[in-house]
């Protein structure tokens, strides 16, 4: 990614967190097999969750979208994320008798309220493409990221009950996906003032910081599921 200079330099100064996010408890027990199931069910209920309110940022980025292009990355960032996150995410719940649908009524553990409260404030408060772009880019790049790294030092991961989560990530598509939103973002980042390019890290950072304490909260499971 060294062809774009901002999105490239927000992952270079993140890459330390995101590397604590790879030595988290959750993450360490998945790539040594000996994540429990308790652990992994309460992240599939809570990531659903997490994707349900997810979605609403990309709805007050649309609010705000002056150009068709702003539009369609939009609605192609919520399809993709409606159609790729949910394949293995729903199959993973079926198997633990948990349909979609019994788990709305569930509350949001904070670290994920925080999460997506500070994500969903730069896409309603931010002045526009950019500062939604930006809350959204470490979730999606992070997983990236961290998944596979966790392929290549452990490649018998995919062997594991958590395989099919790992290469959904870690494959030639997904990063395909990573590098078009990284574009989408470099160009929306592009000719800013320097006030709003440093609002914009800002954003970037928070969102990395929210990524390691959502891993450091699932390390605990949910006692209501
Ligand atoms: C807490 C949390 N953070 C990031 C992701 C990953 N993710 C969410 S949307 C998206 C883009 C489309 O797939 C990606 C990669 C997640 N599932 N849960």
């Amino acid at each position: 990614m060294t062809d774009l200079p901002f999105v490239s330099a927000l992952v270079q100064a993140d890459l330390p967190v995101w590397e604590q996010c790879l030595q988290t408890e959750f993450l360490q027990k998945m790539e040594n097999g000996t994540l429990s199931e308790d652990c992994f069910k309460s992240y599939l209920v809570e990531d659903s969750l997490y994707l349900r309110e997810y979605a609403k940022i990309f709805a007050w980025g649309m609010t705000k979208a002056t150009t068709m292009a702003a539009m369609r990355t939009y609605y192609s960032l919520l399809s993709f994320v409606q159609e790729n996150e949910d394949l293995t995410r729903l199959r993973y719940l079926e198997e633990y008798g948990l349909r979609e649908a019994d788990i709305q009524s569930l509350p949001l553990r904070p670290e994920n309220r925080a999460y997506l409260d500070c994500m969903i404030d730069a896409a309603r408060n931010g002045e526009g493409e950019a500062e939604c772009l930006m809350a959204c880019l470490p979730c999606m790049l992070s997983y990236g990221w961290l998944f596979q790294k966790l392929l290549q030092r452990s490649p018998a991961v995919k062997d594991t009950y958590y395989g099919a989560l790992v290469l959904d990530y870690a494959g030639p598509g997904y990063d395909a996906a990573c590098r078009a939103w990284a574009e989408r973002a470099e160009a929306a980042c592009t000719g800013l003032s320097p006030e709003r390019a440093a609002r914009c890290r800002a954003i970037f950072h928070a969102c990395s910081e929210h990524e390691l304490h959502f891993w450091e909260m699932c390390a605990t499971p949910r006692t209501d599921i």
